[in-house]
């Protein structure tokens, strides 16, 4: 063979190899960021789908944990949304197990008005369909897990057949998402076990690791109100997979908070265990017994077996991987005796520079950005400016300048949280508008929604523009308040239509 062919024939060689390589890298990615999402293989129906109605992720997480785990076992599971379900997809899915979270006063997600006003009002035969439900919710709220209930009633009515009772978690409590794990071991004919971790814990979203703070600041000295602490934190190298990890504007962190030293040193003696290492750690993160007296007697090991975790709490994320620090606003809670809330307290007073915080990202689609080409329309009150700074910072990068940002305090003097960034903003021109409401900075009472009121004339033109609105802060203080201006301003149908389409999303508690 000549020389110049085999040169030919050897590069092409190396180019196919190279080819092979690069298919063998886009393949295993697309598998890692959740290949169990196509429906199914193409010789064959899916065994399952799993279905998810979701407001801030919970239900999201836990579903494509069950679809990743019912997958291991070899069976073969579509996931879809409930913005992607329709009577067709229910007809034609033998078994399907639906996750959903209740939102607002007994809502459905926002992604899942469409089928709760289309599906739901429809009547198909749902006669072969078999079901399991895991109803998310919180009993605090009037209308517990309404949503899910009123699903499972609907289907009841199709006709589809229970594969077992509803589940209902309250705020993600443990003993029912147990219930859950060991339902879907039975469907995949595994051992709980291996429904555990990815079923119900991990999910979608990594483990806690650990983030050391590395600085802390008071953002409203002199105020009227609760502090609030801007926090910033760092991963801890080799803790966290990568060295940043990754989430986006919207995103919510959760925290599993620690006892404060002295309600610790207080249960330790309770229970005559001394106050050493291990003790303190067994139980820096357990719900301490009110009535310790029984509990004497046992190992650290023993006793942290026998009392559940704190639960996680859930803080929006101020900041943007690019920023280099995980940031977060924390209004420091008071308890009814007036002394600091637990995780608040701990986080804003007790933590100090240096040490770590157990921390994992939670992806929150139903906060994510529009595209970039929209106007934006902010709107919160207190620490509800933290989803809503990531935003802005996120913009900014893109150069998206069209954002209007209306924010809400107490008093100009004291609470204008990050006066010089706000200001900053409206300077270089990423902030196209910023309307300020503090609320007793004048004889009469001035909120967000009076601001929207007046500048309605503006609103309206953003909104026919294509404009979004992202609204974050308390759902009993502001979130009510505004979503009745815009209903007046723009009119409740344009409102709905907005929630279904994405145009208007709230993260608010
Ligand atoms: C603004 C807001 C309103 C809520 N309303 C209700 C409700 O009416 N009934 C209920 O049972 N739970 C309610 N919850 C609790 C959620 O259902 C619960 O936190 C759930 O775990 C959220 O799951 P998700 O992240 O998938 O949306 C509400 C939560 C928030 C933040």
């Amino acid at each position: 063979m000549p020389p110049e062919t085999r040169r030919l024939l050897l590069a092409l060689l190396v180019l196919l190899l190279y080819a092979g390589f690069c298919l063998a890298v886009w393949a295993v990615r697309r598998w890692r960021r959740g290949g169990f999402r196509r429906p199914g293989r193409a010789d064959r129906q899916p065994d399952l789908l799993v279905a998810y109605a979701s407001q801030t992720g919970s239900a999201e997480r836990l579903a494509l944990g069950a679809a990743r785990s019912l997958q291991g076992a070899g069976l073969n599971v579509a996931v879809a949304g409930f913005e992607a379900l329709g009577p067709d997809t229910l007809r034609a899915a033998r078994r399907a197990l639906f996750v959903v979270s209740t939102t607002g006063e007994g809502d459905a997600p926002d992604h899942a008005i469409r089928f709760v006003r289309r599906t739901m009002a429809a009547a198909p035969d749902l006669s072969a369909l078999g079901y399991g439900l895991l109803a998310l919710g919180d009993r605090s709220y009037a209308q517990y897990c309404a949503f899910g209930r009123r699903l499972d009633a609907w289907l009841r009515e199709r006709g589809a057949t229970p594969l077992f009772e509803r589940i209902e978690a309250d705020r993600l409590d443990e003993p029912e998402l147990r219930r859950w794990r060991e339902s879907l071991a039975a469907l995949a004919g595994i051992a709980p076990d291996e429904a555990g971790e990815a079923a119900s814990e991990a999910g979608s979203s990594p483990g806690f690791s650990p983030w050391r703070l590395a600085a802390r600041t008071l953002l409203n000295p002199g105020s009227l109100g609760r502090p609030v602490f801007l926090l910033s934190l760092a991963p801890v190298p080799g803790a966290a997979p990568g060295t940043m990890p990754d989430w986006e504007a919207g995103d919510i962190a959760e925290i599993r908070p620690r006892n404060a030293p002295a309600a610790l040193a207080a249960t330790l003696a309770a229970l005559g265990l001394p106050e050493d290492a291990d003790s303190t750690a067994a139980l820096a993160s357990r719900a301490l017994p009110e009535q310790p007296g029984p509990l004497r007697g046992l190992a650290p090991a023993a006793l942290a077996d026998r009392l559940p975790l704190l639960a996680p709490r859930e803080y929006s994320v101020a900041s943007l991987p690019a920023d280099g620090r995980l940031e977060l606003i924390v209004r420091q809670a008071a308890r009814p005796d007036g002394t600091p809330g637990l995780a608040s307290g701990w986080l804003t007073a007790q933590l100090r520079i240096g040490e770590t915080v157990p921390l994992r990202l939670r992806p929150n689609r139903g906060f994510h950005a529009p595209e970039p080409a929209r106007p934006l329309l902010l709107i919160g009150n207190g620490t509800g400016l933290a989803g809503l700074r990531a935003h802005l910072r996120a913009r900014e990068r893109l150069g998206a300048r069209r954002n209007w940002l209306v924010f809400g305090e107490r008093q100009r003097a004291h609470d204008f949280l990050l006066r010089d960034e706000l200001e900053g903003w409206r300077a270089s021109g990423v902030l196209e508008r910023l309307d300020l409401a503090f609320s007793r900075d004048q004889p009469e009472r001035v909120y967000v929604q009076h601001r929207l009121r007046e500048a309605a004339e503006a609103l309206r033109g953003w909104v026919a523009e294509g404009a979004a609105i992202l609204v974050c802060g308390s759902l009993e203080g502001m979130a009510g308040d505004v979503h009745a201006a815009l209903e007046s301003i723009l009119g409740g149908s344009v409102v709905e239509e907005m929630r279904a389409d994405g145009r208007y999303r709230r993260d608010v508690y």
